[in-house]
């Protein structure tokens, strides 16, 4: 019996099965892709198991993960749903509620998890809602996802907030280092030396916050002088609308995420 079963070997599939891999044996895991070149791939690169068969990847695991789109969702799931009976099912489909989930695997215990690629490198960002408050099974799927990042438990009428923040943050956050690196280049900076710079900028305002605690309005402050450059800078942004267009992208794909839970 495999530990972990994950079907979907995408994007966020691939995420997955490395950032637990810093957890559980990648022996452990067992994936499973209709993309059988998906399949191979993860089992050369992270040694998992690999299997063409769904309902074999669900049969031979404790939890299984489902990372296929939710466009996929029924077609994956209504042909082996009789083997999904007695296991925890953690589904990162964006969108797809627990009630939803539950009547697709009714003899199953659904987590509805909402990470982000980050998880990659242990870095994620991971919103969770469970079921019902089954305490053993919290702290088990809790534990396993901590191997991503950081796990935030949420009530599940949230998660489509935090799809629209953290599940798709990523993105906007590397459209404004890609900003960044070409303000560089704009002022005579090459591409390495710019990315260089801009990334570590963003990874230190990251890391500054997380370990001061500190509001980011305070933090920003301390960055502007008196009459210096950084407030010529913010009062430009502040012109363009940068905030502004910021809260509105966590509203659009919040919204995104409504429209596809219907
Ligand atoms: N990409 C991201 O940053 C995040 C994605 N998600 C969610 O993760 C899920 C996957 O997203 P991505 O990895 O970006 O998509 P993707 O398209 O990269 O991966 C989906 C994978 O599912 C496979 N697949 C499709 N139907 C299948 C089936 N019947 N059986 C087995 N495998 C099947 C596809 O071949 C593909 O490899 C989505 O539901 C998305 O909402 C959640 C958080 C972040
Ligand atoms: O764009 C999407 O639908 C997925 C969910 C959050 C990030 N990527």
């Amino acid at each position: 019996m495999f530990k972990v079963g994950l079907i979907g070997c995408g994007n966020m599939g691939e995420a997955i099965v490395k950032g637990l891999s810093r957890k559980i044996k990648s022996t452990d895991i067992i994936v499973s892709d209709i993309n059988p070149e998906r399949v191979e791939y993860m089992v050369e690169k992270y040694n998992v198991a690999g299997s063409s068969s769904n309902r074999r990847v669900v049969e031979n695991s404790e939890i299984v993960i489902l990372a296929v789109k939710p466009k996929d969702l029924e077609e994956t799931v209504s042909p082996i749903n009789d083997s999904f009976k007695g296991k925890v099912v953690v589904s990162v489909l964006a969108g797809i509620s627990i009630p939803k989930l539950k009547n697709l695997m009714k003899d199953s215990f659904i987590v509805r998890a909402m990470p982000n690629t980050p998880a990659l490198v242990g870095e994620g960002a991971i919103g969770v809602s469970f079921e019902n408050d089954s305490p053993e099974i919290k702290e088990k799927i809790i534990d396993l996802l901590s191997s991503l990042g950081t796990v935030v438990e949420v009530d599940e009428k949230l998660m489509d907030v935090v799809t629209g923040l953290s599940g798709s943050g990523p993105a906007y956050v590397f459209m404004f280092i890609e900003g960044l690196i070409q303000g560089g280049i704009k002022g005579g900076l090459s591409y390495n030396q710019s990315r260089e710079l801009a990334v570590q900028t963003v990874l230190g305002a990251a890391k500054m916050l997380k370990e001061t605690g500190e509001h980011p309005s305070i933090l920003r402050d301390k960055v502007s002088s008196p009459g210096g450059t950084t407030i010529y800078a913010l009062h430009r942004l502040e012109e363009k609308g940068f905030k502004d267009a910021v809260i509105s992208a966590v509203e659009e794909a919040t919204k995104r995420s409504k429209e596809l839970s219907k």
